[in-house]
């Protein structure tokens, strides 16, 4: 058995491949600059020649709601190039078992809370991460297109917002758990008065330790065939993976103060968009098949922040 994990230097490709190798599980990894993925002739060519036995697609543009709103070009047409080429050149090169992994913004701005998967396509998406929730919405179809088709066993796992060591912690582009660490940590150290947090405070996030999704990951793709069909539909193959439960951004904040020992005042720049006012995942389908969260999140922050203090002068710059 010999798993290619595409994405093995991000947060959650790193963390998957990290639990695989402890299982013993044969790996083979690309980076970035070896095999770029939205490059058609280069996939085939390294499918062609690798021919692995199971792929775990977890490299993607990724980014926070700003990211988002800034390069909607890049956010669409990157994930569908890398979803179109890896699932296809699987499929062309073999590969019977694929893991895709999306993302909880494909469904609806206004979808019923908690969002079951059957939520999807059902209303309008928000907007300042449409042109990223149509490409994953591509992805889960993909899977599903080549199931129907040509009998391949390719799933799908939707994750809520994650968070976690190797994650991404630019000022900017990245998303609001790292994105706070640093400010909240910046602040301490500089002695400044405020912390500005983006928008009203009001939106509701769930968050999960990443260790806990390369957990749900490696147990959906160790499914028997027959236990991940009799919990999904042809048509309707993905499966939630969250906590089930969320925090106010407010909240959040103050859980990041907390951590990092800042003590000074939080304001709110509602200047800053909100997104969608709450995405709280339904994970009713993947804990009746045998798998909930473990990580607390307030324990997850305390980790992440010595993570991040650990490895502070080698972080990510995009
Ligand atoms: N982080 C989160 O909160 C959430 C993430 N997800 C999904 O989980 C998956 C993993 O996300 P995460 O680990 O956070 O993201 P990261 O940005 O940490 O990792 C993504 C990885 O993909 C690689 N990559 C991007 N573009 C290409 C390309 N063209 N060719 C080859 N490699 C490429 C990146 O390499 P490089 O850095 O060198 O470009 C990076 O190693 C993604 O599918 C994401 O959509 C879903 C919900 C929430
Ligand atoms: C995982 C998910 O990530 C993105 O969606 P999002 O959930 O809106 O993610 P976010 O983490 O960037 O923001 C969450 C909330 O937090 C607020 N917020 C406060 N202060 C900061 C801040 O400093 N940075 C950021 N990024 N947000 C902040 C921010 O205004 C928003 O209300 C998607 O584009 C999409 O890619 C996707 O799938």
């Amino acid at each position: 058995m010999r798993v290619y994990v595409a994405g093995h230097r991000g947060m959650v490709g790193g963390a998957i491949l990290r639990k695989l190798q402890a299982r013993g599980i044969e790996t083979l990894t690309r980076t970035h600059a070896e095999l770029d993925l939205t490059d058609q002739k280069a996939v085939t060519e390294f499918m062609a020649a690798e021919r692995p036995d199971a792929v775990v697609l977890a490299a993607a543009k990724v980014g926070g709601i700003q990211a988002n709103n800034t390069f909607p070009a890049q956010f669409i047409y990157e994930n569908l190039m890398i979803e179109a080429n890896v699932i296809h050149q699987a499929y062309a090169a073999g590969v019977a078992r694929l893991l895709f992994l999306g993302s909880s913004c494909i469904y609806p701005k206004l979808a019923p809370q908690p969002m079951a998967e059957d939520a999807l396509l059902t209303g309008t998406l928000e907007p300042t991460n449409e042109p990223y929730a149509i490409a994953k919405i591509a992805g889960i179809k993909l899977c599903e297109s080549y199931n129907r088709q040509y009998g391949t066993d390719y799933r799908s796992v939707m994750p809520t917002n994650l968070y976690g060591p190797g994650d991404n912690f630019h000022p900017q582009n990245s998303h609001v758990l790292p994105a706070m660490l640093r400010r909240f940590h910046e602040a301490v150290q500089s002695g400044a008065p405020e912390v500005v947090v983006w928008g009203t405070g009001t939106p509701m996030r769930e968050f999960l330790h990443v260790d806990d999704m390369a957990e749900a990951s490696l147990f959906v793709m160790d499914l028997d065939r027959a236990a991940y069909e009799a919990n999904t539909q042809p048509m309707l193959s993905h499966i939630n993976v969250g906590t089930g439960q969320d925090v106010t951004i407010a909240e959040l904040a103050r859980m990041v103060a907390e951590v990092t020992g800042f003590t000074g005042e939080i304001r709110f720049d509602s200047s800053k968009p909100d997104g969608t006012p709450r995405k709280l995942m339904d994970v009713g389908r993947l804990r009746d098949m045998g798998w909930q969260a473990s990580i607390a999140l307030r324990d997850g922050i305390a980790e992440t922040y010595r993570w991040f203090l650990d490895n502070a002068a080698e972080l990510r710059e995009a």
